[in-house]
């Protein structure tokens, strides 16, 4: 009956040519299920075949990446150079970086804040772009210097020519700093020449027992004054420092 009324005939069918129709109509809606259900699993195989290589392709692509991580490293850091400016707190550091970076003169003078963290600056000279690292030399700060070795092309490692009692500790903190980049070339920077109780060039070598240091080490002691006021003549301008540092880097 249902058959009939939904192919709309007027005429009346023999049931024996029904049986054939229902049939035929069960094995069209059997026929539709399989093929849904092959859609469904060419779909489903063809989904997991695209997770599957690209889960291989992101494991090829991040295990290369991995392997030629240091070459990729080296080629972002082709074209920089670091220096890495360290030294008690006091000692000059931020003062040092002023003075070296500040194109203004009038940005140079002022009072510097202790660094509670780092200071970066960054310059872009003709032949590369040269990186300045300033961390604090506050003791709380002290233990992550060893940190920003790694990556440093020269070490400035400021001390206080007047701090006299606290010359032992820089001691300590160079040679540590020494131990651990055997190869790093550094400029000991004997700073605050100005001040009256300042010890001479000669004394902080002694002092910061210089001597001691391997004889293939690029090692340099200057002097400077890098406060506002009246340079005195034992001390090394800071052109003699830029010229210095564009040498080892
Ligand atoms: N008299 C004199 N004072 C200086 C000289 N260089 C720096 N100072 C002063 O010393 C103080 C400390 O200088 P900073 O440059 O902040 O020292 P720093 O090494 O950066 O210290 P932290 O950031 O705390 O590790 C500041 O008041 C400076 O003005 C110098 O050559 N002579
Ligand atoms: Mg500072």
């Amino acid at each position: 009956m249902c058959v009939q009324s939904a192919r709309g005939s007027g005429s009346r069918q023999p049931s024996v040519l029904r049986v054939p129709a229902l049939v035929a109509a069960s094995l069209m809606v059997l026929l539709r299920h399989i093929s849904t259900a092959l859609s469904a699993a060419v779909a489903a195989l063809g989904s997991a075949l695209f997770m599957a290589l690209s889960f291989l392709y992101t494991r090829r692509v991040w295990s290369t990446h991995a392997e030629y991580c240091p070459i990729s490293e080296e080629e972002d850091e082709r074209g920089k150079r670091q220096v890495l400016v360290l030294g008690l707190d006091g000692a000059g550091k931020s003062s040092m970086l002023r003075r070296l970076t500040s194109g203004d003169a009038a940005a140079r003078t002022g009072r510097c804040r202790p660094t509670r963290g780092f200071n970066f600056i960054s310059l872009n000279i003709p032949a590369f772009q040269l990186d300045f690292l300033e961390v604090g030399g506050g003791e709380d700060l002290r233990r992550y210097w060893l940190d920003y070795l790694r990556k440093t092309h020269v070490l400035v490692f400021v001390v206080d020519s007047s701090d006299r009692p606290r010359l032992p500790l820089a001691k300590a903190e160079l040679h540590r700093l020494l131990e651990e980049g055997p190869q790093l070339p550094v400029v000991v920077l004997g700073n605050k020449q100005d001040k009256a109780d300042a010890v001479s060039g000669a004394e902080l070598h002694e002092a910061l027992a210089l001597h001691s240091v391997a004889a293939d080490r690029k090692l340099f002691l200057l002097t400077s004054q890098l406060d506002s006021g009246a340079v005195r003549k034992s001390c090394q301008d800071l052109d003699t420092i830029q010229n210095l540092l564009l040498q080892l880097l």
